[in-house]
C-alpha cells in the first residue's frame, strides 16, 4: 500500500517518516522547491529532534520520496493523508484555501478508489466539504471516503508523541474507510477510537482548548499565590495529585502560545460564533494569557523602578523548548512591549537564530555570556535544559544588576538567591 502525504511541515514530516517506520512506501509532496530539495538531501527544514536521522535512513532505504508532483502522488497512492497549514485570520475564521486547492488537485487527478485522512486541523464540517470538492474536480466519477484522523503530537516530541500517541482517533462516515486507516497503525498499541467525521474535527479543537485552559487557569491562581505569598507550583503538585485533575499542563508561567493554541482556540470560538453560541469560557482563556505577559512586565517595572533606559535580556525566544518555532511566541511579545516602554534588549536563544533571521528591536548574541554582559536582568522566557542546567555563578559578575526574572518557573530560585541573585517568578514563592 503507497502513501501520499501533502505538506511538509512539522505534522507532514513527522506523518511521512511516521508511516515509513510502519514499514510502508511513502510520496511527500510539497509546493515548496527548496524544502523539497532539502529533504531530498537529507536535512530537516524544520528543528525537530529525531527526525533527521529517520529522514536519512529511509532516503537510503528508498522507502520515501519528496515530489512537488501531486498528479503523480495522487495517482500512485490508495492513501492521501492532508496535512498542509489551517491558519485562523484575525475574526478567527479558519483559511482553507490550502485544504481547498489540495481536494481540488485530488479530484482532478483521481484515477481510482482513493481515502483521503484529514491530518491538517480543521473546523467541524470541513471534512463532508473536502470530499464534495474533490468530487467536483473529477473528471470522471470514482468513489472516494474522507477520514478524519487528527494530529496530537507536540512540537519538540514529534517523533516520540507520533510513536506513543495517547489515543488515535479516526472519524469517517464509513466504516469500512475506518477500518483499513485503523489498519495502517496496527503496530502502535495505543487505544484507537473510532468515530463520526464531525466529532473527530471537534476533538481535536477541545483538546487543544483544554490544554489551554488549564495552563490559564492555573496562571490566574498564580497571580493569587503572589498575593498570599503561597508557591503556585507546590499548589499545582497538590491539585495534579488527585488523578481526576493530573498534574500535567499545570505549570505556571508567561503563558502558551505556538502555532496551534492561539489559532485553534480562536477557530472554536468563530465554530461557536457562526451557530450563534456565545462561548464564555473560551474568551477568559485567551484574556488570562493576554495579561499574564503584562502582569510580568508590571512586575519587572516595579522591581527595576521603570525599564526605560534599562539593560534587559532575554533568554530564549521558541514558544517552548526543543523548537525553533517562534509563532505566536510569548517572547516575541515581551520584546515588542519592552522596546515601547525604552528598554534596551539582548536576546539569546541557543538553537532559534541558527535557523532564522529575524528582524527584532534587540541585539541577538551568539554566546549566553553576552546576554549577561551589564544587564539589569535575565528574562527567562523559553526553559531550554541548556539554561536551566547552566553554571549561573560564573556569570553574575558579568550583570550590572544580578536580577533574574523566570518566565517559566523553570530554575531553582532557592539556589539561585544563594549565589547572590535577585530572583524572582510568578507565583513563585517557595519557602
Ligand atoms: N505543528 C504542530 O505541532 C501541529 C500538531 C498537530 C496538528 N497540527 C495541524 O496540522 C496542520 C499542519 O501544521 P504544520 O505546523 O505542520 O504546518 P506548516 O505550516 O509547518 O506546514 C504546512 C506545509 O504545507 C505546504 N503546503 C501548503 N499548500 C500546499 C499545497 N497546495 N500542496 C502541497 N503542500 C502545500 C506548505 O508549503 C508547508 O510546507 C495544521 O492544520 C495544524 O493546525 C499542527
Ligand atoms: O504546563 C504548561 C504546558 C505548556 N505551556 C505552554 O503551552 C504552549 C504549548 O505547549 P505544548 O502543548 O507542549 O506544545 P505544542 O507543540 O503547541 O502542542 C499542542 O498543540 C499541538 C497542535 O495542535 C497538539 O497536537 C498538541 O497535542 C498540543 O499539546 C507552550 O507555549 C508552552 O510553553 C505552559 O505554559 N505550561
Amino acid at each position: 500500500m503507497n502513501i501520499a502525504v501533502i505538506g511538509m511541515g512539522y505534522v507532514g514530516i513527522t506523518t511521512a517518516l511516521l508511516f515509513c517506520k510502519l514499514k510502508y512506501k511513502v510520496v511527500g509532496v510539497d509546493t515548496n522547491a527548496s524544502k523539497l530539495e532539502q529533504l531530498q538531501k537529507g536535512r530537516l527544514p524544520l528543528y525537530e529532534p529525531g527526525l533527521e536521522e529517520l529522514l536519512n535512513r529511509h532516503l537510503t532505504q528508498h522507502t520515501i520520496a519528496f515530489t512537488s508532483d501531486i498528479e503523480q502522488a495522487v495517482k500512485t497512492c490508495d492513501i492521501i493523508f492532508i496535512t498542509v497549514g489551517t491558519p485562523s485570520k484575525a475574526d478567527g475564521f479558519t483559511d482553507l484555501r490550502y485544504i481547498k486547492e489540495v481536494a481540488g488537485s485530488i479530484g482532478r487527478y483521481q484515477n481510482a478508489y482513493k481515502i483521503v485522512v484529514m491530518k491538517s486541523t480543521v473546523p467541524v464540517g470541513t471534512s463532508e466539504k473536502v470530499r464534495e470538492w474533490v468530487i467536483e474536480n473529477q473528471s470522471q466519477p470514482f468513489s472516494v471516503d474522507v477520514v478524519c484522523n487528527p494530529e496530537f503530537l507536540r512540537e519538540g516530541m514529534a517523533l516520540y508523541d507520533a510513536l506513543h500517541p495517547d489515543r488515535i482517533i479516526i472519524g469517517a462516515e464509513r466504516a469500512e474507510a475506518a477500518e483499513k486507516i485503523k489498519y495502517l497503525y496496527t503496530s502502535i498499541a495505543s487505544p484507537k477510537l473510532i468515530t463520526r467525521l464531525r466529532t473527530a474535527e471537534l476533538i481535536k479543537y477541545t483538546a487543544n482548548a483544554f490544554l489551554a485552559l488549564k495552563i490559564s487557569y492555573i496562571n490566574e491562581i498564580g497571580r493569587l499565590c503572589d498575593a498570599h505569598g503561597v508557591d503556585v507550583g507546590d499548589v499545582a503538585d497538590g491539585i495534579g495529585m488527585d488523578q481526576r485533575i493530573g498534574r500535567a499542563f499545570l505549570n505556571a508561567g508567561i503563558g502558551w502560545g505556538g502555532s496551534c493554541f492561539p489559532k485553534d482556540i480562536a477557530s472554536l470560538m468563530h465554530m461557536f460564533e457562526q451557530k450563534n453560541i456565545k462561548p464564555d469560557i473560551l474568551p477568559a482563556v485567551q484574556r488570562v494569557n493576554e495579561t499574564q505577559v503584562t502582569y510580568y512586565i508590571q512586575r519587572l517595572e516595579k522591581l527595576l523602578g521603570g525599564v526605560q533606559g534599562k539593560n534587559i535580556s532575554v533568554l530564549g525566544i521558541a514558544f517552548k523548548p526543543n523548537t525553533d518555532d517562534i509563532r505566536e511566541a510569548p517572547a516575541m511579545k515581551v520584546i515588542q512591549k519592552l522596546h515601547q516602554k525604552g528598554a534596551y534588549l539582548k536576546v539569546y536563544d541557543p538553537v532559534v537564530f541558527k535557523h532564522r533571521q529575524l528582524q527584532l528591536p534587540a541585539m541577538v548574541c551568539t554566546k549566553v555570556e553576552e546576554a549577561f554582559e551589564e544587564s539589569d536582568c535575565i528574562f527567562l522566557l523559553t526553559e531550554w535544559d541548556s539554561f536551566v542546567q547552566m553554571n549561573w555563578e560564573q556569570y553574575l559578575p558579568l550583570m550590572k544588576t544580578p536580577m533574574i526574572m523566570d518566565g517559566r518557573n523553570a530554575l531553582d530560585g532557592h539556589a539561585l538567591r544563594q549565589i547572590g541573585y535577585m530572583y524572582y517568578g510568578i507565583g513563585k514563592n517557595e519557602k
